[in-house]
């Protein structure tokens, strides 16, 4: 099969799924990204919902169809409501996407995110820099080594990481990467405006939970998710006067997308299996 030949038709044929099933998505996500992330998932037709308290976050998952954890304002009392929710959708069989929010920053976030990783999450989003200190965690139990931050090297941890999971890694940037430590595809949708926004990331992460609670290939969710987000940026970034506009307007074109543009605007790219 060639993978990259199906990725615009399969993009547009998974927000369409989005849109139908209107999947519940769950966020623990923090307190800067909650609005943009709950809006972002309403604007792919799918139904967000903010619930982080311990006394309610297993009861939530049991009738969410996708989680999201977001360690972006990380406070003690929420980790152990990530740690209830992250367990119970692992055993329920849901799945769940991890965003380790500067993961390098803090031994706090390093140690949440460690245990969050043993719960294996079906997809990590993050930027080169969190991927690359993450992946510098989940192999400091085997080797003690880590990386520094190019590119090339952000590759070889979201490959790592993937492996290491058994699960999908998305990488974003100028160039966004996805894995499942196997199969390997590159998304040049985007603008570089989407960096004067805050928590697109964040809200790109809560996005990419309701594809996958609609699509079990946990690598074809991401990468319609990351391909669909970054078109919409990109087309709203052409209207945008600045960052204030460009969120408005991607909030729009999320909302509007249609077969047409997403089969003509998507770039993907996608390498055969690796050894
Ligand atoms: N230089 C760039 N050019 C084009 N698109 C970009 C660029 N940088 C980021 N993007 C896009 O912006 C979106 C958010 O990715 P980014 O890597 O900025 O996330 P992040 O760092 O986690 O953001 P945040 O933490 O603020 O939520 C993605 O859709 C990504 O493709
Ligand atoms: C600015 C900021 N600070 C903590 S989380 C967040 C949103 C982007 O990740
Ligand atoms: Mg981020």
């Amino acid at each position: 099969m060639n993978l990259a030949d199906n990725l615009a038709e399969e993009s547009w044929e998974l927000l369409q799924r989005v849109r139908e099933r209107a999947p519940l998505v769950q966020n623990i996500t923090n307190f800067v990204a909650m609005d943009a992330a709950a809006n972002a998932v309403l604007a792919v037709g799918a139904s967000p919902a903010m619930v982080h308290a311990v006394e309610e976050v297993a009861e939530f998952v049991t009738v969410a169809d996708a989680l999201t954890i977001n360690i972006g304002t990380l406070s003690s009392a929420w980790v152990e409501s990530m740690r209830v929710a992250a367990r119970t959708a692992a055993r329920l069989g849901k799945p769940w996407v991890l965003d380790p929010v500067g993961v390098g920053a803090t031994a706090f976030r390093r140690k949440t995110a460690t245990e969050l990783l043993d719960l294996r999450p079906t997809i990590v989003r993050g930027n080169a820099s969190e991927i690359i200190a993450l992946a510098g965690l989940a192999q400091a139990r085997q080797k003690g080594v880590d990386s520094t931050q190019t590119t090339a090297e952000a590759e070889a941890s979201a490959m790592l990481l993937a492996r290491t999971l058994g699960g999908t890694v998305v990488v974003t940037g100028a160039v966004d990467l996805v894995t499942d430590g196997t199969r390997t595809v590159r998304i040049a949708n985007g603008d570089p405006l989407m960096t004067r926004v805050t928590a697109l990331g964040c809200a790109l992460t809560a996005v990419t939970g309701a594809f996958a609670a609609v699509e079990k290939d946990a690598l074809l969710a991401a990468t319609a998710a990351t391909a669909v987000f970054g078109l919409a940026g990109e087309t709203a970034a052409k209207a945008a006067r600045g960052p204030g506009s460009l969120r408005a307007a991607l909030m729009d074109t999320l909302h509007g997308l249609d077969a047409a543009v997403v089969r003509a605007g998507v770039r993907v790219e996608a390498s055969s299996p690796s050894t």
